[in-house]
């Protein structure tokens, strides 16, 4: 019987003491304002940014809305991405991913001035997180960390494993995980028994966008398990573990949904937060 990480707990806490600390800015006359850059129509695009906004209305953040159609030109989003970085009204801002065809993300990404980037994924972002210096982190990394710590869970020492390489939550949470001094493994999908390496871990964390692809055979008795995965199906939300064969041989693990999507959005309204204290 394994202890359920809830991240909708956890992500209460956070929202409300990013709150406390909009206030006590506010109360000095800084506002916090976080804009969003929505490109189409995407249904789950548009359904991800009405949340984040609500969010960010929760909390006391002030949030603007820019939206495009899908066939607005890579030019005029690279204009409006120079405008934002200069605008001192605004805290911080993101791109809502993915972006529709035709439209090539990276190149808006790496011009975020690191110190609105609120999503982290900016190339000197990264390269911040990798040095060790102070920087906004990846809102689904640093909320994994968060939900681990904030249940108690230590780190230092214990072998981690991460199953998942992309820029987006594996290589920075393989970071934030030696940062914790922790022992830390990244495996992918050319890792050969990766249920022999997966099954050494203490921590592990499952980040490959497969399906309900780990099981038993994965997982040490006794370890904690946290599934980034979300995958929509026809009888709801799912993550990349299979709940059900892996909770009765962890000692935590953390559901989907409930537990590392909320945190998610939670870091990101905390990112808004220490943006504009920069
Ligand atoms: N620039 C950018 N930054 C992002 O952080 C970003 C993005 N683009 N594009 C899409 C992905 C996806 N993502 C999620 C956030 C919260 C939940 C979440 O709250 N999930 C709930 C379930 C929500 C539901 O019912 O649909 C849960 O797991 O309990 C899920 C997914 C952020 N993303």
């Amino acid at each position: 019987m394994a202890r359920i990480l809830n991240g909708r707990a956890a992500a209460a806490a956070v929202r409300r003491e990013v709150s406390a600390e909009v206030m006590k800015l506010k109360s000095r006359g800084v506002s916090v304002r976080l804009d969003v850059i929505l490109v189409g129509e995407d249904p789950a695009s548009v359904t991800y940014v009405r949340n984040k906004q609500n969010d960010c209305a929760e909390v006391g953040i002030e949030s603007q809305l820019h939206s495009f159609p899908e066939d607005v030109p890579q030019k005029e989003l690279e204009v409006l991405v120079e405008r934002l970085n200069e605008d001192d009204a605004v805290s911080g801002f993101f791109i809502q991913l993915p972006l529709p065809r035709g439209l090539d993300a990276q190149p808006l990404i790496s011009r975020i001035d690191p110190d609105k980037d609120v999503d982290g994924l900016s190339p000197l972002s990264a390269g911040r997180l990798a040095v060790g210096l102070p920087s906004l982190l990846p809102c689904t990394p640093h909320g994994v960390i968060q939900l681990l710590k904030r249940n108690g869970i230590e780190l230092e020492g214990r072998e981690a494993v991460v199953l998942g390489r992309s820029n987006l939550v594996g290589k920075p949470l393989a970071q934030l995980l030696l940062r914790e001094n922790a022992t830390v493994t990244v495996c992918h999908s050319r890792t050969q028994n990766l249920a022999e390496v997966a099954s050494r871990a203490d921590i592990l964390v499952a980040a490959i966008g497969q399906r309900e692809m780990i099981g038993g055979d994965h997982v040490k008795e006794g370890a904690v398990v946290i599934d980034v995965g979300i995958h929509r199906t026809q009888d709801g939300i799912t993550g990349d573990v299979r709940f059900g064969e892996v909770e009765p041989k962890a000692s935590a693990i953390s559901p989907v949904p409930g537990g590392v999507g909320p945190m998610t959005r939670a870091m990101l309204l905390y990112n808004a937060l220490e943006a504009a204290r920069r």
